[in-house]
């Protein structure tokens, strides 16, 4: 059954309308320190990841710059998936010092999460779209949640990120009337709708095919040339051999920096 809460939609907090107010907003909060634009869009430091008793990553280090594309790979169970939670404050931070995009998560408080949401975009595997209603409902949905007031403008804001994703021609359409792939740019045009500056996604390619996979990518890559950082859990090798980028691993309760040729390919 769809779960509502798993949309992480900030919907339950009220806000302005939307007139590049994000800064007003977010650096009232305590949490909170408005970015310098050369800071490190994640930065990690000694974190200790739990998953209820047990620890499944420590003495985490990292930092991310702006424009940066990630991988985080790791057999089943290693601890990609705590890691990107963690990130986005819906695991609570065991030790450490955590900040992402300005908000320290080691003393981020419940109603600040939403801001913090606010500033990522998130792509799940299984794409996440409310099936009760169209694509460009979907969207709207979205925009209305954070805040967006005015008509003309959420509808312009909506055509431009189905334009980014090509999906122009099927905002009238319902979730179930789409391939996997065509959910999931829209699960993409979902997460840019708040131009944000970092993009989170566990295993977007998990549920599509080869070629469709490889759109994907394309379409994340060009998501980060635009500046944004894109952090991607994946088993997809293969991808990040044809896509190359950063790649940590988790392994052994570890995040360790992995070389491209240390990267095996999937048979
Ligand atoms: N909600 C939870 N409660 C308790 N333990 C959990 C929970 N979610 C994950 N775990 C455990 O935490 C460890 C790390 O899980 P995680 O989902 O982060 O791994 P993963 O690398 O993302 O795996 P996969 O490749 O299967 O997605 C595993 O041992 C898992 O069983």
């Amino acid at each position: 059954m769809f779960c509502p809460q798993k949309v992480f939609l900030p919907i339950f907090v009220v806000i302005k309308p939307q007139t590049h107010h994000h800064m007003t907003e977010t650096s009232q909060t305590s949490s909170h320190n408005t970015a310098d634009s050369n800071e490190p869009v994640v930065s990690l430091h000694n974190l200790l990841i739990r998953q209820e008793d047990n620890v499944v990553l420590k003495d985490v280090n990292l930092k991310i710059q702006k424009g940066e594309f990630v991988y985080i790979i790791g057999k089943v169970g290693s601890g990609k998936s705590s890691l990107l939670k963690t990130l986005y404050a819906d695991l609570t931070l065991a030790e450490g010092e955590a900040n992402v995009s300005g908000f320290h998560l080691q003393k981020i408080k419940k109603k600040e999460i939403p801001y913090l949401r606010r500033k990522m975009g998130i792509v799940f595997q299984d794409f996440q779209l409310l099936m009760d209603r169209s694509v460009y409902d979907n969207l709207l949905f979205v925009l209305q949640a954070t805040g967006w007031k005015h008509k003309k403008e959420m509808d312009k804001r909506i055509r431009d990120v189905l334009a980014r994703v090509d999906m122009v021609h099927k905002g009238y359409k319902m979730p179930h009337q789409l391939s996997g792939g065509e959910q999931q740019r829209i699960a993409i045009a979902r997460a840019l709708l708040n131009e944000p500056e970092l993009i989170l996604a566990d295993e977007p390619t998990g549920n599509l095919d080869p070629e469709t996979s490889d759109e994907l990518m394309k379409l994340l890559h060009m998501i980060r040339e635009e500046g944004r950082s894109v952090i991607m859990a994946t088993h997809n090798h293969n991808l990040i051999k044809r896509y190359p980028g950063r790649t940590l691993k988790c392994e052994n309760a570890r995040l360790v920096e992995t070389g491209q040729e240390e990267i095996e390919l999937d048979i």
